[in-house]
């Protein structure tokens, strides 16, 4: 294979060569490697940094980038795994070359991950981390990653699909990325709670091409009962912009109290925070020791999640705003006049037209049209 050397954060590696204009995705690729996820790389070598595990398993390496950077940005021992041996080879060379140690597997993740457990497993399949969702509960002692790329199903687009693959009932909505994000760590969440573990999120986020967890494993069937406590459902009026959640395993029925419209239920999916703020603040300290391209694309999603609200649904304050007719402000000022009437409001990472707030519709509608 014709390879080509890249840098990313401050690792040099080869990958195959890509054509630019090739019309193929790069799964097509002898090896894959996609420098679209490069910020996807940059969010778990930052984490990675503050947290400093005593070994990071990357289960699905490709060219191995993320366990290289993980081995030299962040001086952690890795053990780099990928059933096809073109990409462990590829994985050997680009250690040797970057002068770094690491233990290279040819396995099925499943079966590595059945029959080891590693401090940090990091799961980045093509599409749905399902498959592999049990075994990563199983052997991650501390700390669960988890890329889903299969943005569709998560977020209702593709409703059986998402059934499927999560035993849960997704919606499409115009809040598709929170759903998709929380429904993605309800099914990690369902997942370890039946070995008596529970979990924590630590830093979450939806991109536009992929969903990242990063979760905290703990230990105990009280953690569990926790977990459990943090399950519930979304209920979403098809007549108008009325939501509510509600936690619980099994879904209700609601009716919306603004139009008496029947609600549809969405989940079950997780309620409550995505990400832990001290954290946060710990990973934006050390921004700076990370490269400079890894502060650009990261320094902005932080800011944003160090403030976002956990709401699990946002409001699209256009569509608000074409629903009471008017041309809407712009959002800062809406947050902000929300805020002053004693509300909580906030943007989220993911849409920059996306609205959070505790405060009822007719008080989201007053911030709206108030001169
Ligand atoms: C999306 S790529 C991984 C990308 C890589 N982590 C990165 O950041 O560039 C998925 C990789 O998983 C490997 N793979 C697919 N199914 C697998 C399985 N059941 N067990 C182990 N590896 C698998 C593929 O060979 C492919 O290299
Ligand atoms: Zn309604």
């Amino acid at each position: 294979m014709d390879l080509i050397e890249v840098t990313e954060g401050r690792t040099t590696f080869r990958i195959p060569v890509q054509d630019p204009n090739s019309p193929f995705p790069p799964s097509s690729a002898p090896v894959f490697f996609n420098p679209k996820m490069a910020m996807n790389r940059d969010a778990t070598v930052l984490l990675l940094s503050v947290l400093n595990p005593e070994e990071y398993l990357d289960t699905m390496g490709a060219s191995g980038v993320r366990g290289l950077r993980v081995a030299g940005e962040c001086r952690i021992p890795v053990v780099i795994n990928d059933r096809d041996p073109a990409a462990a080879d590829l994985i050997r060379a680009n250690l040797a070359g970057a002068g770094l140690e690491g233990r290279v597997t040819v396995e099925d993740a499943n079966v590595l991950l059945s029959r080891e457990r590693f401090d940090a497993v990091d799961l980045d399949p093509f599409g749905s981390p399902a498959p592999f969702t049990d075994a990563a509960c199983r052997s991650a002692k501390r700390y669960l990653f988890v890329t889903a790329t299969d943005t569709a199903p998560l977020c209702g687009a593709h409703l059986k699909a998402g059934i499927r693959r999560y035993a849960t009932k997704p919606l499409n909505t115009e809040y598709h990325a929170e759903v998709g994000l929380r429904i993605l760590l309800g099914y990690v969440a369902r997942t370890m709670v039946k070995y008596d573990r529970g979990l924590s999120p630590l830093f979450c986020f939806a991109s536009a091409h992929f969903l990242r967890l990063h979760l905290q494993a703990e230990k105990g069937a009280d953690a569990a009962d926790r977990t459990v406590a943090r399950l519930g459902f979304l209920y979403h009026c098809p007549s108008c912009p009325e939501r509510t959640e509600e936690p619980g395993v099994l879904p209700h029925d609601h009716v919306c109290p603004r139009c008496g419209t029947t609600m549809l239920p969405i989940g079950p999916l997780w309620l409550g925070s995505l990400s832990d703020m001290a954290l946060l603040d710990q990973m934006k300290e050390r921004l700076p020791d990370l490269s400079l391209s890894t502060e650009r694309r990261l320094g902005k999603l932080l800011d944003v999640l160090k403030v976002e609200l956990p709401t699990s649904s946002h409001y699209d304050y256009h569509r608000i705003a074409k629903w009471i007719g008017g041309s809407p402000p712009a959002i800062d000022v809406v947050i902000a006049r929300l805020i002053q009437t004693g509300y909580r409001a906030s943007r989220a990472h993911y849409s920059g037209t996306a609205l959070k707030t505790d405060a009822p519709l007719d008080a989201i509608a007053a911030a709206l049209s108030a001169q």
